[in-house]
């Protein structure tokens, strides 16, 4: 007995990894692979659904999924927690319906994330600088985002970081009071470095993805998680257990 999954955005890069993700496994049958020109009601056919979309598009692909009944994967960057929070008042009482949102499914990034987390609690300045492959349309990257809410949350009666003349265009995009850099160019996939700084010593905290290999093991996993899943669920963090690791406000 295989699930049948639909995938929207099935001609990206990410959506036709995870078309053969799909297609390799046994578990899992693809039921529709929904380009630009496709119709979201083809996932009507599926038991789930993956998101691999752009984030301009990502919320009305979510919001059908829900309104359907249909299970999703979310892989899509833009998932903020402004974003979220409007999707959990959107989904107000439809919580029998899962939806996952991974903002990066290399569990070295999520690692790297967590670490960073956890140190951020002792340093006074934390700044992100990512950088990515000249195709990718969005900065900063969902991943970056992800981090510098999770950093500014687990800092709690720490305060904000100490972000110095913030207001100057080179300082940086401020994400939850946190400077993120963006590169965008040739002969990078995805890096993160986030860089922490206290009293004379610098901690920096780096992953790289080198190839998209990195996410296959993630989104089979977040996958197999979702038909268990009720409500919204953010971060690989949560499906590894890792989510109250580190992240105290104390
Ligand atoms: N969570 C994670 O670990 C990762 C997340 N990402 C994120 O995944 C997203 C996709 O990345 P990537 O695959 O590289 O991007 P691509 O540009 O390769 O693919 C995006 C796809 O979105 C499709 N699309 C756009 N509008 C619609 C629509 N209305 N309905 C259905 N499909 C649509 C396009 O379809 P068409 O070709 O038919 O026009 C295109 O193929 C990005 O947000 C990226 O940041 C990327 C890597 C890892
Ligand atoms: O577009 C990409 O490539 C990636 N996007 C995600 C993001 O925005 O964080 C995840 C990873 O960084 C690769």
């Amino acid at each position: 007995m295989t699930t049948s999954v639909a995938v929207i955005g099935a001609n990206g890069r990410m959506g036709s990894l995870a078309c053969r993700l799909i297609e390799q496994s046994d578990d899992f049958r693809l039921a529709a692979g929904i380009g630009s020109s496709g119709d979201l009601s083809e996932m009507l056919q599926a038991d789930l659904a993956i998101d691999f979309t752009v984030p301009e598009v990502s919320p009305a692909v979510v919001e059908y999924a829900v309104a359907h009944g249909v299970p999703i994967l979310v892989g899509t960057s833009g998932w903020s927690a402004e974003r979220v929070e409007e999707l959990e008042t959107t989904i107000g009482g439809k919580f029998s319906v899962g939806v996952i949102i991974v903002p990066n499914f290399s569990l070295g990034s999520v690692l790297a994330t967590r670490l960073a987390v956890t140190a951020a609690r002792f340093f006074d300045s934390v700044e992100i600088i990512e950088a990515h492959h000249e195709h990718k349309i969005d900065s900063p990257s969902g991943t970056a985002v992800r981090t510098a809410e999770l950093i500014t949350e687990a800092r709690g009666a720490r305060g904000p970081v100490d972000a110095p003349f913030a207001d100057q265009p080179a300082r940086g995009q401020q994400v939850a009071g946190v400077p993120v850099h963006s590169l965008r160019m040739h002969g990078v996939a995805a890096r993160q470095q986030v860089i922490l700084g206290g009293a004379g010593e610098q901690l920096m905290i780096q992953h790289d993805t080198l190839s998209a290999s990195a996410y296959e093991a993630g989104i089979m996993l977040a996958l197999r998680a979702l038909p268990k899943t009720r409500g919204v669920v953010v971060g690989l963090d949560r499906l590894l257990g890792l989510d109250d690791e580190g992240a105290s406000s104390s």
